[in-house]
């Protein structure tokens, strides 16, 4: 199937730093509000954290002899902030800057093309002391600076750029639900994260169109396709509501400049809404260049209205992920032609799609074969909405390796390679594995 997607295609793993690096405390590395959350008793599965994680950063050349040997042709991970700016401003840390640039140069060396996150949660915990962190409008200029700094170091080889990944999770999961760092709980100051971040997304693009002339930038979401219960107007009207929550308000925003207005009406008359100031929603819809989409499932919506978004989600009936996630592929494709077609005909990464399950070594292997069959229904589901005309050009497979899985800690496992956590954090790739070499080995 691998030889009917276009040439040029990019096969990927997707990562994130504070997920598989580890040395959380090494070579000048500051600490991030994940280091602290994750210190906190109570807030991560098990008490785990990620001072050591699957120690990636020690590891990374056998980690990328991995991906050669499984032959993707590029790689996507994050930079760790307060690795290179230790307290997320002021000087670099080159120890930390080596560090990327040992592992890009590696990656360059194996006919690896990088594609790089600026952030995956992980903020300087001194930026979260000092100023609020992502409560403060401020923040967009400290993103940008970061931004512009890790251009110069590494955008003379790295040409895929993500600013944010998932604002709907480093907004809502950790600022509305409490969930992740920093663990709060208030719609309205959600709201505003939400809209800091997305401030900062387009001053991050505004800094890259002055440094990588030749490169490309974009933003990736949640990507949950909304379904209604029934076919009544009131489930239908639910989902709507709903789907402006989760996917509009990151989609819709940075193209037209405009919160999604249904929504944003009825934050208002709660009095949640953000502050917009002068010139903030021309900022949020700074043009740029791709989405990056991840899927993993859909949302089966009902009218519910005692919550201010007038509904609830319900349990589908589908075969169901360890994360308790439908597997439901035909949302892949649904998304990907809803996303071309109404955010902007933009070129599309699914830049994660993967799934947890309940992976057990027997004889020192894992056949995950569940595993292997949702990615051979995701990659259908993608070639069908290439053939419908989506400009898809690149598909990673979350994760390479199991790594640590925010508040559920090393309890979920997402790897394409098992990590024996008993055993030195072992590699040991899984069926799955061996399963995607051979897809993009054949024709
Ligand atoms: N949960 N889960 C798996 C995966 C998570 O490990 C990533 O860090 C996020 O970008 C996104 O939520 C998806």
């Amino acid at each position: 199937m691998r030889a009917v997607f276009p040439e040029g295609f990019l096969w990927g793993v997707a990562t994130a730093s504070y997920q598989i690096e580890g040395a959380d405390f090494e070579d000048g590395k500051g600490p991030s509000i994940w280091t602290d959350f994750s210190h906190r008793p109570g807030k991560v599965n098990s008490g785990d954290n990620g001072d050591v994680a699957c120690d990636h950063y020690h590891r990374f050349s056998e980690d990328i002899e991995l991906m050669k040997q499984l032959g993707v042709n590029s790689y996507r991970f994050s930079i760790s902030w307060s690795r290179v700016l230790p307290e997320g401003r002021g000087k670099i840390n080159r120890k930390g800057s080596d560090f990327y640039n040992k592992l890009i140069d590696r990656l360059l060396e194996v006919g690896i093309q990088p594609m790089v996150t600026l952030y995956h949660w992980d903020l300087p915990l001194e930026l979260h002391r000092k100023i609020d962190g992502w409560e403060s409008r401020d923040m967009r200029h400290y993103f940008g600076d970061y931004s512009s700094l890790v251009f110069s170091e590494f955008g003379d080889r790295v040409k895929h750029w993500i600013t944010l990944n998932e604002p709907y999770c480093s907004s809502h999961v950790s600022y509305l639900w409490g969930e992740h760092a920093p663990g709060k709980r208030d719609l309205k100051t959600s709201l505003t994260v939400a809209h800091n971040l997305l401030l900062s997304h387009g001053e991050a693009v505004r800094r890259f169109r002055e440094v990588v002339k030749d490169g490309t930038i974009g933003l990736a979401n949640v990507s949950t396709f909304v379904e209604p219960a029934t076919d009544s107007k009131e489930d239908r009207w639910a989902a709507r509501i709903r789907d402006q929550f989760i996917n509009g308000w990151f989609f819709e925003t940075p193209i037209t400049g405009e919160y999604p207005s249904e929504l944003f009406k009825r934050f208002n008359d709660a009095g949640v809404q953000p502050l917009i100031e002068d010139g903030d929603m021309d900022l949020i819809s700074t043009p740029f260049d791709f989405w990056g989409v991840n899927y993993y499932t859909r949302n089966v919506i009902r009218k519910e209205e005692s919550s201010i978004l007038g509904s609830e989600v319900v349990q589908g009936e589908l075969a169901k992920t360890e994360m308790g996630w439908e597997v439901y592929p035909e949302g892949l494709e649904a998304f990907l032609y809803k996303t071309f077609k109404e955010y902007g005909k933009k070129p599309i990464y699914i830049t994660e799609n993967g799934m947890a399950c309940k992976d057990k070594l027997t004889d020192g292997f894992v056949e995950d074969f569940e595993r292997v069959d949702y990615m051979k229904r995701h990659f259908s589901s993608a070639l069908s909405a290439l053939k419908a005309g989506v400009d898809l050009r690149g598909f990673y497979v979350w994760s390479l390796l199991d790594n640590f899985e925010w508040s559920y800690g090393y309890s979920k496992r997402f790897g394409l390679v098992y990590v024996d956590y008993e055993k030195g954090l072992k590699r040991i790739p899984k069926r799955s594995y061996y399963y995607y070499r051979d897809f993009l080995e054949r024709d």
